[in-house]
């Protein structure tokens, strides 16, 4: 597993960050010693991917918590400001608020404290991703047929506190033998797909071959794609799942082509206040990730600019969501995960 978030040393330690902001041309780490270090690395994508960001934040808190109980609490506010859509954010900090306020003074320091929770957190994740890989890989392998899956943006280690969501799917079944072989969409405008999915795979020696967002429905219509697995920001009650901008369209194309579209997301990414995706909050980033992308000008200055960095898929184009608690099709949510 390449891991992307490590912590350094004890409780006065600092949260190592991989940047992959630099990926794949370099491998920089980011050493954050303050809250404000991982409020940024979280705003700039140097850290990403929903439950990869609610672990990185959970440590976040660790590194105020120094200052005390209070500026913990604020800590927990003020990452909560970062970024709006994956939902793993919120539920992290929450469960850190909460160890917080069950810290007793006088019992174990603030910030040991904090770090075993945070730690707790993160080796969850670990876990929930190797189980999504080992339930999605029971599920696809019967569907590809000698066929190849496709995914968008990036949804392996990078992205989470294991081994990924989707990917972990992809990793299992290299594991097991099947060889797959994966389309990865670039996923304008951040280019995940190409600088990090791309990468993650052939460090793991998975097949892969990198095509552009637009080129997923010509090859669905070669016939060449036996499913489609994408991972998750948050998912609401009925199963609409918020994902990388570009997802909706892929369901869309996957749906009109009978390829099945699956979602893979650990029980963190669901959001069950939600009735329905309409209500999810969705990201707006800055018009240069679009007319200015790594920094070469690629449209007229002062162009008007849209740049919502998610969409909503509906349940209805949704063949079954893969958890850590097995596949389920989304109108299963509420039963299997609790309204
Ligand atoms: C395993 S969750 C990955 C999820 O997060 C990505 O968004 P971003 O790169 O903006 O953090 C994308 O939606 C992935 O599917």
């Amino acid at each position: 597993m390449h891991e992307a978030i490590r912590w350094e040393g004890a409780d006065d330690g600092a949260l190592l960050l991989l940047d992959q902001t630099r990926l794949p041309g370099e491998e920089v780490w980011l050493r954050c010693t303050t809250v404000e270090d991982v409020w940024q690395a979280i705003k700039r994508l140097s850290v990403r991917g929903a439950p990869a960001i609610g672990v990185s934040a959970a440590y976040g808190v660790c590194l105020a918590a120094r200052d005390g109980a209070d500026a913990a609490l604020a800590a927990c506010d003020y990452l909560a400001t970062s970024r709006p859509t994956a939902v793993n954010l919120f539920w992290a900090l929450e469960r850190m608020r909460l160890a917080i306020l069950a810290s007793r003074p006088g019992s174990q320091p603030l910030d040991s404290h904090l770090l075993c929770e945070a730690q707790a957190i993160h080796t969850e994740d670990a876990a929930q991703c190797a189980a999504i890989g080992r339930h999605g890989a029971e599920a696809i392998a019967p569907l590809l047929q000698g066929r190849s899956i496709l995914t968008h943006c990036n949804t392996g280690a990078l992205a989470t506190g294991g081994d990924g969501t989707a990917l972990a799917v992809m990793f299992a079944l290299a594991a097991a033998g099947s060889d797959p072989h994966v389309f990865v969409d670039e996923t304008r405008p951040l280019l995940q797909g190409a600088r990090l999915t791309a990468w993650e795979l052939m460090q793991r020696g998975v097949r892969c071959t990198l095509i552009c967002d637009s080129m997923a429905a010509q090859v669905m219509r070669e016939g060449r794609v036996g499913a489609v697995i994408v991972g998750a920001d948050r998912i609401a009650a009925n199963g609409d799942s918020a994902n990388k901008i570009g997802t909706y369209a892929l369901a869309i194309v996957a749906n009109w082509h009978k390829v099945p579209f699956y979602v893979a997301a650990p029980a963190t990414t669901f959001d069950m206040t939600l009735d329905s995706g309409d209500a999810i909050p969705i990201e707006e980033r800055g018009a240069e990730e679009i007319t200015e992308p790594f920094g070469k000008r690629t449209a007229p200055e002062g162009v008007p600019v849209y740049n919502p960095a998610f969409d909503v898929t509906p349940a209805e184009l949704i063949a079954g969501i893969i958890t850590e608690r097995g596949v389920m099709a989304p109108g299963e949510v509420r039963e299997r995960l609790g309204t």
